[in-house]
């Protein structure tokens, strides 16, 4: 076993990491940690392994289609499925986990307890609610674990700092940070898109329209955590007296901008307790 210490987690850690799923959320994170070098091993396993061929030549990753081979290789499980596939995939590699694995899951909608209910309720089972810009480092990721999985929350906030900002949270939160976060990278995208085309109606080109969106969200986003203010008093920093911002502001609440976002932000919310169901 070789030790790997890396500058973020401060302290050493051996850390044999499995990824089972590489598909826009499991490529995402593996980008995130060979980023990072926060791995003793990293064993990339998917069916389709194609969003992770390049990695192969990397130091200590390995891309494989043999899921048992990467658990076998590991310590931590991580599980980037679709809810559909998770099921199938924990039967199939059941006989093969043991008690000191830890597992992780980033499955839309799958409890600890449905994980439970295959591998057992003695089984370290931690939930991971990242987003994409986990492949930049920038994630918001939202964690919570099982009875037997607590103390090693710690970890998972270790291995997830270093990819981004991280929040734990009781499991019956873990839906409302899917949609807030993992789902959320999706709204801005549309609020920046909409930006976009609203600057060149007024006479920017496409390209200088999306830098111009992109920079100010960025700047916005920026000026809330660096100074810790409230956005309501930002918007009044920007809002002269019968200007023209207010007058833009308002008319966008005449047509609903916070309602829609609350009512989107609701039905996604209501689609994913759905998903839980099925
Ligand atoms: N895409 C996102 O932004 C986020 C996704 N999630 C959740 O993460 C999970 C994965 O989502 P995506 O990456 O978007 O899905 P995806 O469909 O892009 O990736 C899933 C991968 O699993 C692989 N796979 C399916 N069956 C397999 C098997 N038997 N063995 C090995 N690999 C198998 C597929 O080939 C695919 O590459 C989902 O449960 C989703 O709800 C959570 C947060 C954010
Ligand atoms: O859309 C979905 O269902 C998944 C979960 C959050 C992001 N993608």
């Amino acid at each position: 076993m070789t030790l790997v210490v890396t500058p973020k987690l401060n302290k050493i850690e051996i850390m044999k990491i499995a990824i089972i799923g590489t598909g826009n959320l499991g490529s995402s994170i593996a980008k995130g940690l060979i980023k990072n070098e926060s791995f003793t091993s990293l064993y990339l396993s998917d069916r389709n392994t194609k969003a992770v061929k390049n990695f192969e030549s990397l130091d200590n990753v390995f891309v494989t289609n043999d899921n048992a081979l990467a658990v076998e290789q590991s310590d931590i499980i991580l599980f980037a499925l679709q809810p559909k596939h998770i099921d199938g995939v924990l039967e199939s590699v059941k006989p093969i986990i043991t008690n000191d694995h830890i597992i992780m899951s980033v499955a839309a909608g799958v409890d600890t307890v449905r994980i439970e209910n295959i591998l057992g309720a003695d089984k370290k089972i931690i939930r991971i609610m990242p987003n994409t810009a986990i492949s930049i480092g920038k994630s918001m990721t939202c964690i919570a674990a099982n009875a037997a999985g607590q103390d090693k929350v710690p970890l998972a906030e270790d291995i997830f700092n270093q990819l981004g900002t991280t929040m734990v949270i009781p499991e019956d939160l873990v839906q409302a940070a899917t949609v807030i976060c993992a789902s959320g990278i999706a709204f801005w995208m549309r609020l920046v898109r909409a930006t976009t085309q609203g600057a060149i109606q007024l006479g920017f080109e496409a390209e200088e329209a999306h830098e111009l969106a992109v920079q100010t969200c960025f700047g916005s986003a920026s000026l809330l955590i660096e100074s810790g203010r409230h956005p309501e008093q930002e918007i009044d920093r920007v809002t002269t007296p019968s200007g023209c911002t207010i007058e833009g502001l308002n008319e966008m609440e005449h047509q609903g901008l916070s309602s829609a976002l609350i009512q989107g932000i609701v039905a996604s919310f209501e689609k994913i307790n759905q998903l839980k169901k099925n």
